[in-house]
């Protein structure tokens, strides 16, 4: 049995089919910006949030139920999987996933290990309590890719150099690759159980991509990306790739397996398209800064999105990264309402 909705504008959009509207979600539309999460999350950690069904189903459908986005994302985190298989880790607020002990030897390595479903049963229970509670809504599952996950485990936390993941990259490519091998096993884990419960979607996140020449992600990155959507071929959800500070990085990441590209603010969609080629449909990518200024200027720049992405097959609306904490959830209503009736 199928759960995915196809008739949704969001899948048709992702599908490169005719849509009724373009359709809108926001990456991190469920979070700080918004009162009724910080209220629902006081006093409970982030992970044990994500551990919990009720919290996960309440804080997904949040967004949903005050914007009127076109889709839901899954409420978790990339490091959810790993802190499942085992990793000793936290979300530090403010600052994002720190790790108790970084990987850096092939002993760590060897100590990495795969995810079974049942480690992850909290998020399979979730979904199976959001898919009937959204209707006609798609629910989007989601993970980070290989790259972005090993970043975190290797660096110990974020990082703007990304020195000791490129140390390994480079210096130890047999490590990396093991590495990345395993990363991937538990990333492609971690989405079959989302889209055996019902996700309509998924989108991996490889948010820290862009720190890579266009060669090296060829080489070091791409293959194990390809395994987790490759992975995901027969299960005929739409698969989103995305990542920020891309633009040379577009084609290569839509060749991974992906149908439709995540492209951030930084390139407009008309040539992202040139780039991608007509197969993969975008989504993007109104800079979540504008959301700061006027509205006039809300308004003039999310016009100019729509019509830059007109050039490409399929198009879903989304900011080029996510909802940042201070933003005013009303200007993110006004933007849905602005979209759907553009
Ligand atoms: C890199 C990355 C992470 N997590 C994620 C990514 C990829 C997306 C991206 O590029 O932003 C993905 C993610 N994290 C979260 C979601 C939930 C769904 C949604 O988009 O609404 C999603 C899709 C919840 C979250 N994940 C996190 C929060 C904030 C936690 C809080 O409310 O205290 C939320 C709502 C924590 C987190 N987790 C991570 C960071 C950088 C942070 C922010 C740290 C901070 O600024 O406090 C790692």
């Amino acid at each position: 049995m199928t759960t995915i909705l196809e008739d949704s504008a969001f899948v048709r959009a992702c599908r490169r089919r005719p849509v009724p509207h373009t359709p809108v979600w926001f990456m991190r539309q469920a979070g700080r910006s918004l009162p009724e999460y910080r209220k629902i999350r006081a006093g409970v950690g982030m992970l044990e949030s994500c551990r919990r069904p009720d919290l996960v189903t309440e804080i997904t459908l949040q967004p949903v139920r005050r914007h009127g986005v076109d889709a839901a994302i899954l409420f978790s985190d990339i490091v959810v999987p790993l802190a499942a298989a085992g990793v000793d880790l936290d979300i530090v607020a403010g600052t994002g996933p720190v790790v108790a002990e970084p990987i850096r030897t092939a002993a760590d390595v060897a100590r990495l290990r795969p995810l079974a479903a049942g480690d992850v049963g909290y998020v399979d229970e979730a979904v199976r309590l959001l898919v009937p509670e959204l209707g006609p809504i798609p629910l989007i599952g989601f993970a980070g890719a290989p790259f972005t996950l090993a970043s975190y485990l290797i660096e110990g936390g974020p990082s703007r150099t990304y020195l000791k993941t490129k140390a390994m990259m480079y210096g130890e490519p047999e490590l990396w690759h093991a590495l990345l091998a395993k990363l991937a096993d538990i990333t492609l884990a971690f989405l079959r159980v989302q889209v055996g419960a019902g996700v309509s979607a998924v989108q991996l996140f490889d948010s820290w991509a862009g720190a890579l020449s266009e060669a090296d992600y060829r080489r070091y990155v791409l293959p194990h990306s390809a395994k987790v959507l490759g992975g995901l071929a027969g299960a005929g959800v739409p698969r989103i790739h995305f990542g920020v500070g891309t633009a040379v990085l577009l084609r290569a990441m839509g060749e991974a397996g992906a149908d439709v590209v995540g492209v951030d603010w930084r390139t407009p969609l008309d040539e992202a398209t040139t780039l991608i080629g007509a197969e993969k449909a975008v989504q993007g990518n109104l800079d979540p800064a504008i959301l700061f200024a006027p509205w006039e200027v809300v308004e003039r720049e999310a016009r100019r999105v729509l019509a830059e992405g007109k050039a490409a097959p399929g198009h879903v609306f989304n900011l080029g990264h996510g909802v940042m904490p201070e933003t005013d959830p009303d200007v993110l209503t006004r933007l849905v309402d602005l979209v759907r009736s553009a």
